[in-house]
C-alpha cells in the first residue's frame, strides 16, 4: 500500500476544478490510496530536473504531480496535463539539513534569473554574503546547490527578488544575514520554521528519507491513512489541517509542565492555536477539557469550529466550550440547588447612587471591582492594607473606611434581595471550588475540579476574579492552563498579571499576522500607538516585530461634511463591495455608539451585512470592514472617560482602552479597511 501525503495546495486546486473532473480525481486518489485496480500509476516525467518527481493521471486530461520515494508519495497539485508536466519539470526537492523539513523550489526559474544575477555581479565588486563563509552557510542549512548563485548576489534587493523562487527555509536565514544579523540571529530566524519539537541534528541517511521529512513539515504535508481521512483533508477548511510552524509547535507540544501563555498581535492565529490545543488535549490529555471563549456569541463560533476540527464524536465530547460567566453560574447553581438570581444593571446603578456620598457611583463601582473584588479583599483590615495599583487618587484610612461602608451598603442590599453580580458569582464559584483544590500528585481524595485542562481564548479581558475561578477549576498539574491573548486588544478595564492570581505561566509569542495585509497592520500599529500594553504578561509588551506576509491596499480614511453624508458614503461603499462580488457575510460594519449602529443598519437595510458596535467586533473577521463615526466627540466616547479632575490615571487607562477598542475593530479586516468620520477626526486616527 502506498503511503500518501497531501500538500495544502492540492485540496485548494482540486476544489477549483469542474465538478466531473473533481469527482473523477477524488475517486482516482482513493483508488491509489487503497491500491485498487484501475488506480493511477506513477509516470516518470521526461526532462525532469529531479528524478523523484512523477505524475499520476487523476482525471480526463488532468494529472497530479507527486514527489516519490519508494512507497511514499507527496501529492503536490492537480493540473491540466501540459501544465502538470511543465510544473513537474521545473521542480527540485530537498531536505533541509538543519530542520529536516521538506524543501521544494522552482529550479527552472532560478536558472532563468541566474544570468541576470551574474551580469550584475560582473558590474560590481560588492558581494552580499562576502563576510559569511561556506561553513557558516552550511550550518544554517543552505543547500550547497544554491551556493554558486548566492556568491554572485551583490545586494539585498537582488536577494529579495529571489524570495519567491527559494524555499522559505533557505530564504529566511539568508534574509537575516542580509539585514546584518549575526549567524546566531539567522539561526534563530530559521528556528521559527521548525514545526515539530525535539528533532535533533539530521543524520545523512535522514536527508534521503522523504517520509521523515514530510512528518517534520506539517504545514506542507499531511499523511492520509484511509478514505475517511482523505475526505476530511479534502473537505475541511485549510486551517483545520495545516498550521504554520510556530502555531503547530505550540498547539501540538507533548506536554507543558506549567501554564502557558501565548501572546501575539491581531490575526497571528491565537484562536486557531487554542482550538488545535483543545483538540490535542482531547485526543491525548487525561480528562475533560474546557475551552473558554470570551462571550456567549464567541462560544458558539468556537464550538462550531471545533466540530469541524475534531471528526471523532467521542473525542469532540471531551471538550466543553463556554464562557466564565456560564461556568460560575453552573457551579453556584449546583451548590445551592437552584439558579442564582442576577442583579440588573439599572438596579445596580440605583444602589450605587444610593450609596454615594463623597465618592460618586462610578468611582465606587471601580473601587469595588478593581481593588476589592480584584484582590478578593474580605475585611476592612484587608482593604486598609491593600495596594491600590492603577488608582491615582490616594485614600486615607478614614476615606477607605467610608468607601468600604458604601460598598458594604450595596453588597448588603444585594444580599438582602438575594441578588448577585456576575463577578460576585465568579468569586463564589471560585470559593466553592477552592475548597477542593490541591496538588494532583499528592492528593489522596478523589478530585472535584470539573476539568483536567483549560484553554482560554481572548485572555486579555478577563477579570482577576474570573482568573481565580479558572485556576480553581483545574488541578495544579502539567497542561492545566493554556492561555492565548493580546494585551493590545484589551477593551475592558482589567489589567491583571497572571502571577498575581496564582498562574505562574511560561510565555511564547506569535509575530506573523495571517489575517492582515502589511498596509492595514502598519496603519493599525500606528493607531494603537500610545506605547506598550501592560497586563497579562509581567511588565509590558511592545508591538515590535509584529509583521505580515501579505500586501494589500492601504486603509481608506474618508472625511465627510455631515453624519448624513457619512452614512450615504458608507452605503455607496458597501454597495460597491457587494457589486464587486463580496458576499454580505464577509462585510463587517462597526461604530462606537448604539445610535450610529442603528443609523448604519437603517442605511444598509436589506444588504445583509453585519453592523455592530466596536465591542461586538471582538474575535470576528471579515474580508472588508467599514468603521464609521471615527470623529472627535464619538471616539473616544466622552461618557466612558473618567474626568481628569477625578482620577487622571483612570482617565489615561480609559483612553488606552478606547484606543484598543478602535484598534480591535480595524484589525478585523482581511482585505479592505474603510474608516470614516464627519466633522473633526478622532484624535486616535494616525495623521
Ligand atoms: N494556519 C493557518 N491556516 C490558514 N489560515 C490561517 C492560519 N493561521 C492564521 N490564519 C488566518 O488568520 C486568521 C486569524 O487567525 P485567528 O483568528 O486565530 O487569529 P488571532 O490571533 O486569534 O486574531 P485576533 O487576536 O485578532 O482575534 C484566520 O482566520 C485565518 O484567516
Amino acid at each position: 500500500m502506498p503511503r500518501l501525503a497531501l500538500s495544502p495546495r492540492f485540496p485548494a486546486e482540486l476544489g477549483a476544478l469542474a465538478q466531473p473532473v473533481r469527482r473523477d480525481a477524488v475517486v482516482a486518489v482513493r483508488r491509489f490510496l487503497q491500491n485498487t485496480s484501475g488506480g493511477p500509476h506513477p509516470e516518470r516525467v521526461r526532462g525532469a530536473r529531479d528524478d523523484r518527481v512523477a505524475t499520476l493521471r487523476l482525471a480526463d486530461r488532468h494529472r497530479g504531480v507527486v514527489i516519490r520515494q519508494r512507497d511514499v508519495y507527496w501529492l503536490l497539485t492537480v493540473l491540466p496535463d501540459a501544465e502538470a508536466w511543465a510544473y513537474a519539470q521545473r521542480l527540485r526537492f530537498g531536505v533541509n539539513p538543519v530542520l529536516g523539513v521538506a524543501e521544494l523550489w522552482d529550479a527552472a526559474a532560478l536558472e532563468r534569473v541566474e544570468p541576470a544575477v551574474r551580469r550584475a555581479a560582473a558590474a560590481s565588486r560588492a558581494r552580499l554574503f562576502a563576510q559569511v563563509c561556506d561553513t557558516d552557510l552550511g550550518e544554517l542549512g543552505i543547500d550547497h546547490r544554491f551556493l554558486p548563485l548566492l556568491r554572485q548576489i551583490t545586494d539585498e534587493l537582488t536577494l529579495e527578488a529571489l524570495e519567491p523562487l527559494l524555499p522559505p527555509t533557505q530564504y529566511a536565514p539568508l534574509a537575516a544575514l542580509a539585514r546584518g544579523e549575526s549567524v546566531a540571529g539567522a539561526w534563530r530566524e530559521l528556528e521559527n520554521h521548525r514545526a515539530v519539537a525535539g528533532t535533533g541534528p539530521i543524520g545523512p541517511e535522514e536527508l534521503d528519507d522523504l517520509a521523515a521529512a514530510l512528518r517534520r513539515s506539517p504545514d506542507r504535508a499531511v499523511f492520509v491513512d484511509g478514505p475517511r481521512e482523505l475526505n476530511h483533508v479534502l473537505d475541511a477548511p485549510g486551517w483545520c489541517v495545516f498550521l504554520h510552524p510556530p502555531q503547530h509547535r505550540l498547539a501540538h507540544w507533548d506536554s507543558y509542565d506549567r501554564p502557558l501563555l501565548v501572546t501575539g498581535g491581531a490575526g497571528t492565529g491565537k484562536t486557531l492555536v487554542a482550538l488545535h490545543r483543545a483538540a490535542h488535549l482531547a485526543r491525548n490529555g487525561s480528562g475533560p477539557v474546557l475551552l473558554v471563549a470570551f462571550s456567549q456569541g464567541l462560544s458558539a463560533d468556537l464550538s462550531a469550529r471545533l466540530d469541524l476540527l475534531i471528526e471523532d464524536e467521542v473525542v469532540r465530547k471531551r471538550v466543553e466550550v463556554g464562557n466564565v460567566d456560564r461556568l460560575a453560574h453552573r457551579i453556584v447553581a449546583e451548590a445551592e440547588d437552584r439558579p442564582p438570581s442576577l442583579v440588573g444593571s439599572g438596579e445596580l446603578t440605583a444602589l450605587w447612587r444610593e450609596a454615594s456620598g463623597e465618592y460618586g457611583p462610578a468611582f465606587l463601582l471601580r473601587e469595588w471591582e478593581q481593588v476589592i473584588l480584584a484582590q478578593n479583599l474580605r475585611t476592612l483590615d484587608e482593604y486598609l492594607a491593600a495596594p491600590r495599583a492603577g488608582r491615582a487618587v490616594d485614600l486615607s484610612a478614614e476615606q477607605r473606611t467610608a468607601v468600604w461602608q458604601a460598598v458594604g451598603h450595596v453588597t448588603g442590599r444585594l444580599a438582602e434581595r438575594g441578588r448577585r453580580t456576575l463577578l460576585q458569582l465568579a468569586a463564589e464559584a471560585a470559593t466553592l471550588l477552592g475548597q477542593t483544590t490541591g496538588d494532583l500528585l499528592e492528593e489522596a481524595e478523589p478530585r472535584r475540579e470539573p476539568y483536567r485542562h483549560i484553554v482560554v481564548d481572548e485572555a486579555q479581558d478577563l477579570h482577576p476574579t474570573q482568573w481565580r475561578l479558572l485556576r480553581a477549576a483545574v488541578p495544579y498539574a502539567p497542561d492545566d492552563l493554556f492561555i492565548v491573548g493580546d494585551p493590545h486588544q484589551r477593551v475592558f478595564d482589567t489589567r491583571v498579571a497572571l502571577g498575581t492570581v496564582g498562574i505562574d505561566a511560561d510565555q511564547r509569542l506569535l509575530q506573523v499576522s495571517y489575517r492582515l495585509p502589511q498596509e492595514i497592520l502598519s496603519w493599525g500599529v500606528r493607531l494603537r500607538g500610545g506605547g506598550p500594553a501592560d497586563g497579562l504578561v509581567a511588565g509590558v509588551q511592545e508591538l515590535y516585530g509584529f509583521r505580515s506576509m501579505r500586501h494589500g491596499p492601504r486603509p481608506m480614511v474618508r472625511a465627510y461634511g455631515s453624519p448624513q453624508d457619512e452614512l450615504s458614503g458608507l452605503a455607496a461603499h458597501v454597495a460597491q463591495w457587494l457589486q464587486d462580488g463580496v458576499p454580505p457575510g464577509e462585510i463587517g460594519v462597526a461604530a462606537r455608539t448604539a445610535e450610529l449602529v442603528r443609523d448604519a443598519r437603517a442605511a444598509l437595510r436589506e444588504t445583509g451585512v453585519r453592523v455592530t458596535t466596536l465591542h461586538g467586533m471582538k474575535g470576528l473577521e471579515f474580508r472588508r470592514v467599514a468603521v464609521i463615526g471615527v470623529s472627535d466627540g464619538i471616539v473616544p466616547a466622552p461618557d466612558s472617560l473618567t474626568p481628569a479632575g477625578e482620577d487622571p490615571s483612570a482617565r489615561a487607562h480609559d483612553l488606552q482602552r478606547e484606543r484598543g477598542l478602535l484598534y480591535v475593530a480595524c484589525t478585523r479586516a482581511e482585505e479592505v479597511l474603510y474608516v470614516s468620520y464627519s466633522g473633526r477626526a478622532s484624535p486616535f486616527l494616525p495623521t
